[in-house]
């Protein structure tokens, strides 16, 4: 086994002599100075302990440094189904923030407006539903921290709710549940909370964690109560951002004005932008030439959970795109130019990358070291999806999770592909065939879009996908052996063995592991391999070469150097 000393093993770990000896006799391992030498297992155990602490240390300061700055207010989305009402409560919110300050103000549109409460100050984002959200997140930006989930006390969970709610859960956005209406004779709150339990989301009141707050968005009645109940969920959740930092925030729209030119409302999210600023929002850049907020007044600068309308881009930035700060007009136009760059060469990438089959999928999935499956499932009839979800839920595995994003009776739509896009889903459809317009959004997407006949064609293609998810087993294969000849030491100390490969092939980047009567005395890697002198890529069967390993300088003449690779066994 290789040894090292001590003093050694304190300079790798950047450590002085004092404090390695110190944690050695934390650790209980014996030695007589600086200059003894450690067993591998020791080294080894020491590193792994120095890592650990660093590891900790670090995650430490990184909380410290984070509960020093200051709080921001929570971003709101509102989200629902067609005529629950988010209009009306956005509405209701708005009217009772101008109502707060004097009569006459002139309210600006700039994508969000704040609440003020007592109790703090809450972000709405204007504009309702998850398409706009969805555009918004797509870019990679996630605006919102909360999701209000407006349903209609009338009229129950529909379609769009259980959509809404699987794009807000995908967004990692925490979900509020709004029931609305409640003014009306006919409205039925216990039927909504009934219909929320069956879907896993237990009402506090019932010993759960779904919070879950009556409201009526035309009265306004509850909606005190909903905004003391995002403002305890944001003092959970802690939300917090840099003033100082280096400015950020995200595009929520944009526009065209014949007179002021590009218009984009901007939600700032860390930093402080300035007028003056230049700035890159995706492949568009700009400077800053006016900030405007909601009271329509002029601001100089705009800081973390602010909403801004900003002049002076010189493009039409898209919604969802991250707004950069850059030092100058230079860096400004080069990082768009690169970007527009860089989209051009995706693009033709994707075009040859689509994920069309099964296999594509799960490469990209395992790529990503995923070990779930996510899947949106459409089928004909509840009766079909029932029958489906239920033999679903029994392939899912410990090893390897089935996430139903969505579950829903009804072709695929361009909704459904853009939250697979999003969340690297598949959608697999039973009996039901999607629009042209969403196989060709699909296909533009590289979201894989599969349509069934029977149902177990569909568990099995699940199946598989489970099965590609499952960790890989490797197995062992000899490459090559080498026999030591001569060994020789370099002026710096390195032993260097002469070898004939008398097996096979020693590749450079192999594994190997030197044998010594049959018995293995060390693993590990080839430090150099030459032939005359000449560094080589590999040696083949009866040539002569010359091979340092790294980390192991005890040759004896007449090992054996083994070549090995590791290969996955085929499930
Ligand atoms: N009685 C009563 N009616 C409400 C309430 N909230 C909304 N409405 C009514 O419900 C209808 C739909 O409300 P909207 O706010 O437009 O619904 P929405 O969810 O924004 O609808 P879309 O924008 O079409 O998706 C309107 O006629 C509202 O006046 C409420 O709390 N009580």
């Amino acid at each position: 086994m290789a040894k090292i000393r001590i003093y050694q093993l304190a300079k790798e770990l950047g450590m002085t002599n004092e404090e390695l000896l110190e944690l050695l006799d934390q650790m209980g391992v014996a030695y007589k100075s600086h200059a003894s030498t450690l067993s591998e297992e020791d080294a080894e155990a020491v590193r792994e302990l120095v890592k650990e602490q660093r590891g900790l240390q670090e995650k430490l300061a990184e909380e410290e440094r984070r509960k020093s700055l200051p709080r921001r207010p929570p971003v709101v989305v509102i989200m629902g189904h067609v005529d629950h009402g988010k209009t009306t409560l956005l509405d209701y919110l708005r009217k009772s923030r101008i109502a707060e300050k004097e009569a006459g103000g002139i309210t600006q549109h700039v994508g969000a407006f704040e609440v003020k409460t007592p109790g703090g100050t809450v972000v709405f984002i204007d504009t309702p539903g998850h398409e706009a959200f969805t555009t918004i997140r797509q870019r990679g930006a996630k605006v919102a921290d909360i999701a209000v989930i407006v349903i209609a006390a009338d009229d129950g969970i529909m379609p769009q709710t259980e959509e809404a709610i699987a794009h807000a859960k995908a967004a990692g956005a925490k979900l509020i549940f709004a029931i609305n209406k409640i003014d009306l004779p006919q409205a039925d709150p216990e039927k909504v909370k009934r219909q929320l339990m069956e879907r896993g989301f237990v009402p506090e009141e019932y010993g759960g964690d779904a919070i879950v707050i009556p409201i009526s968005a035309k009265t306004g009645q509850g909606v005190q109560d909903l905004l003391e109940m995002i403002l305890l969920l944001a003092e959970l959740e802690d939300y917090r951002a840099d003033p100082n930092a280096e400015p950020r925030g995200v595009i929520l729209e944009s526009r065209l004005d014949k007179q002021a030119g590009v218009i984009a409302n901007m939600l700032v999210q860390e930093g402080t932008f300035h007028v003056g600023d230049y700035v890159v929002a995706g492949e568009v850049f700009g400077r800053i030439r006016a900030l405007t907020d909601a009271d329509g007044n002029q601001r100089k600068e705009a800081g973390p959970g602010s909403a801004v309308q900003v002049l002076g881009f010189q493009e039409l930035p898209h919604a969802g795109d991250v707004v950069e700060w850059v030092p100058d007009l230079e860096a400004a136009k080069e990082i768009a130019e690169e970007r527009k760059e860089e989209r051009r060469a995706r693009e033709e990438a994707e075009k040859e990358r689509r994920p069309r089959t099964m296999a594509d999928l799960l490469r990209a999935m395992q790529e990503e070291g995923k070990k779930e499956v996510n899947l949106i499932l459409r089928a004909d009839t509840q009766g079909s999806l029932e029958a489906i979800q239920h033999i679903l839920a029994r392939e899912s595995t410990e090893d390897v999770k089935i996430n139903l994003l969505l579950a829903q009776v009804g072709a695929p739509t361009e909704s459904d592909v853009l939250l697979a896009q999003t969340a690297n889903a598949a959608i697999l459809a039973f009996g039901v065939n999607p629009p042209g317009s969403v196989k060709k959004k699909a296909e533009e997407k590289g979201v894989l879009l599969k349509t069934f006949r029977i149902i177990y064609d569909l568990i099995d293609e699940v199946r598989n996908m489970v099965k590609g998810q499952k960790e890989p087993k490797y197995k062992e294969e000899v490459l090559g052996r080498a026999e030591v000849r001569a060994v020789f030491r370099l002026p710096t100390g390195k032993q260097v063995a002469g070898c004939m490969v008398t097996q096979g092939r020693i590749p450079r980047n192999a594994e190997v592991r030197v044998l010594r009567k049959g018995q293995e005395i060390w693993k590990g890697r080839i430090a150099s391999l030459k032939r005359f002198k000449e560094d080589v890529r590999e040696v083949a069967q009866g040539y002569e070469c010359g091979m340092g390993l790294e980390g192991f300088d005890d040759f004896q003449e007449g090992d054996i150097i083994e070549a090995f690779q590791m290969v996955e066994v085929p499930a």
